[in-house]
């Protein structure tokens, strides 16, 4: 088995999924190996959880975590009737390759062993470098390892943790966005960009800098190599269906999602790198 450095362990209480643990300097974090799953990130400047997990999540290793970080991939969204939403990544166990001491974090760097699944046409390998510091930074890369370009889509489906969903504020972003709630229609961001009611929508400006401000917190969010934000909240309504959310849970939490949705093309031996920073 790996060595690890002393900031990284691992834990596995009775029933529950195998997770590491990061304790350093700078925060602490906790990752399941279930679909390399970030589920907790405390600053220690701010001592705030950044990250929201739902406390009715089904943990049996069979069906996606709700909260944290689910990494969508080999596509983000329905694909066809029948499919996995957000691709079978974050219901698969992914392995710790390697898990570095820097100077300003703990670097993990998590690989999915099995990349082949129905849906996907491509051969591929994907991993993700966590860097747990006074930020979170998380590095998805995916290469063409096959003889035949393929295309796919990816999102880092960010579960931020809010206070009361009715105070937030998303600023940053512009430009127009397709919207679920509304059969797709084509809206235009509000200014203030604010969130009364369920939200679901592709914005298509790629935005790289974004804050969730809710009075004196603030969470900058810094994308790269993406072509989307997603923005998420299920409201009152969609929250109470759900059986993984509480009744209550679109109080406490916004999605703001860094996503490849519009198919990303790959040519043989090429790589692809998207990028987070949770500041
Ligand atoms: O329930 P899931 O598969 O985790 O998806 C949660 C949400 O994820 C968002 O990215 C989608 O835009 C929503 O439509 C979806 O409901």
């Amino acid at each position: 088995m790996l060595s690890l450095p002393s900031s990284i362990s691992y834990q596995q209480q009775p029933g529950m999924l195998k997770t590491l643990m990061i304790d350093n300097q700078f925060a602490t974090a906790e990752i399941a190996l279930f679909g390399a799953h970030m589920l907790s990130f405390i600053p220690k400047h701010v001592q705030r959880e950044r990250l929201y997990v739902s406390d009715s999540s089904i943990r049996d290793g069979k069906r996606a975590i709700r909260g944290g970080v689910p990494i969508c991939w080999p596509w983000f969204g329905g694909l066809n009737e029948g499919y996995q939403m957000h691709g079978y990544a974050r219901e698969r166990v992914w392995e710790l390759i390697s898990a570095t001491e820097k100077d300003d974090c703990t670097e993990l760097v998590l690989s999915l062993a099995d990349t082949i699944g129905e849906g996907f046409f491509g051969k591929a390998t994907v991993s993700v470098a966590i860097c747990v510091g006074k930020t979170l930074s998380m590095s998805l890369t995916t290469t063409n390892v096959g003889d035949d370009a393929f295309e796919f889509s990816t999102a880092l489906h960010t579960y931020f943790a809010v206070d009361d969903i009715n105070r937030v504020e998303l600023v940053g972003m512009t430009g127009d966005y397709t919207d679920k709630v509304n059969d797709w229609a084509i809206g235009t961001t509000p200014v203030p960009y604010r969130f009364p009611e369920r939200t679901d929508r592709i914005h298509f400006n790629p935005a790289k800098y974004l804050t969730i401000v809710e009075g004196d917190n603030t969470v900058n969010i810094e994308s790269a190599g993406h072509d989307s934000i997603i923005v998420w909240n299920p409201g009152a309504e969609l929250s109470k269906s759900m059986t993984d959310m509480s009744d209550d849970s679109y109080l406490k939490m916004l999605c703001v999602e860094t996503g490849v949705t519009q198919g990303k093309k790959l040519a043989v031996g090429e790589i692809h790198t998207m990028s987070l920073i949770v500041d």
